[in-house]
């Protein structure tokens, strides 16, 4: 499948010590999993997680789902060996904490020979290096990590996340420019799907594929949010139909609803039908 139409809508955190958590993995409607060994994996566990981790992918039974192994920093004392297990885990991509330069990802390479690469973008230096980071030829996605963005930026937590557009912004800029995934940061408050819901429709709004989540619960929501609605499917299908009519007659421009129709509109809404279809086939 293409990567661009390829669903992130929903990207869930596992901790790779949970046994629990990685079996309930295999059922949950989960576009992706991010198998984790950095921070939520206590610091007397991290050497049993990655044996833990590397046993539960090699059972299988994830299907469909991205399978992303998360690993603790290369300036850590567990980063070296993460790396190289994951070079020989069954898993897709190996995605690396607090980017901050292509140099970091270069260091990653060596280790993990060439499998993709994803990179947290969570600290300030990361958001302004954004660009080498997106265009490092072996990256393919991109997940905020707002946490420690907050912790770095030495934020308020606020619902429109005034403080964070700034680095939401360069990171989206520099992953649409090289045309990588990009998945929003995490709700903590897993049990407030109201909250959840909103910055789920914002982060979409933004061009965010998908986002981040810690706790099944959120599943069905960042999964509504980022699909096209059946309102976005209808549009773009007339949409489609009005442009094809008139350029049949040699027009550049329908209208629908009111609005023109371009040969760029017909692009987006050609995109969401793609999308639409790639949902439809992985549910199926
Ligand atoms: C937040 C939690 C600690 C809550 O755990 P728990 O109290 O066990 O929740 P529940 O009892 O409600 O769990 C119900 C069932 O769901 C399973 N479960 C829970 N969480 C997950 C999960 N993430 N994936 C799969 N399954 C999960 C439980 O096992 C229960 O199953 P069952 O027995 O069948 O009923 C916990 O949710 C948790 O640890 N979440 C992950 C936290 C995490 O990953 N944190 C790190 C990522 S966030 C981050 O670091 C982002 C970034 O770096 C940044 O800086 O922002
Ligand atoms: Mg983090």
């Amino acid at each position: 499948m293409d990567q661009r139409a390829r669903p992130y809508r929903s990207v869930l955190y596992i901790p790779g010590s949970k046994d629990r958590a990685l079996e309930k993995a295999r059922t949950l409607p989960v576009d992706a999993i991010i198998f984790d060994l950095e921070d939520a994996v206590a610091v007397e566990e991290k050497e049993n997680a990655r044996d833990t981790l590397k046993v539960a992918l090699a059972a299988g039974g994830y299907g469909d789902r991205v399978r992303i192994v998360r690993i603790n920093g290369l300036d850590t004392q567990w980063g070296e060996a993460d790396a190289k297990a994951a070079a020989e885990m069954d898993c897709d991509a190996v995605l690396l904490p607090k980017v901050e330069s292509a140099a970091q990802l270069d260091a990653l390479a060596a280790l993990v020979g060439d499998k993709p690469l994803w990179a947290m973008m969570e600290t300030p230096r990361g958001m302004l290096n954004a660009t080498e980071i997106a265009a490092y030829p072996q990256l393919k996605g991109m997940v905020m990590g707002t946490n420690d963005l907050a912790k770095e930026l030495q934020t308020r937590f606020r619902a429109d996340r005034l403080p964070m557009m700034a680095g939401l912004g360069l990171c989206l800029l520099a992953a649409k420019a090289e045309g990588v995934i990009i998945v929003d940061g995490v709700y903590n408050a897993f049990k407030d799907a109201e909250g959840l819901k909103v910055e789920c429709d914002q982060g979409r709004d933004m061009g965010f594929d998908g986002k981040t989540l810690i706790h099944p619960a959120q599943v069905d929501v960042a999964n509504e949010a980022y699909a096209p609605s059946e309102a976005e499917i209808d549009l773009a299908e007339r949409q489609i139909a009005a442009f094809e009519e008139v350029e049949a007659n040699g027009q550049g421009v329908a209208v629908v609803d009111g609005k023109i129709v371009e040969n760029l509109h017909v692009v987006t809404a050609r995109e969401i039908l793609a999308k639409a279809s790639a949902i439809a086939a992985l549910s199926s």
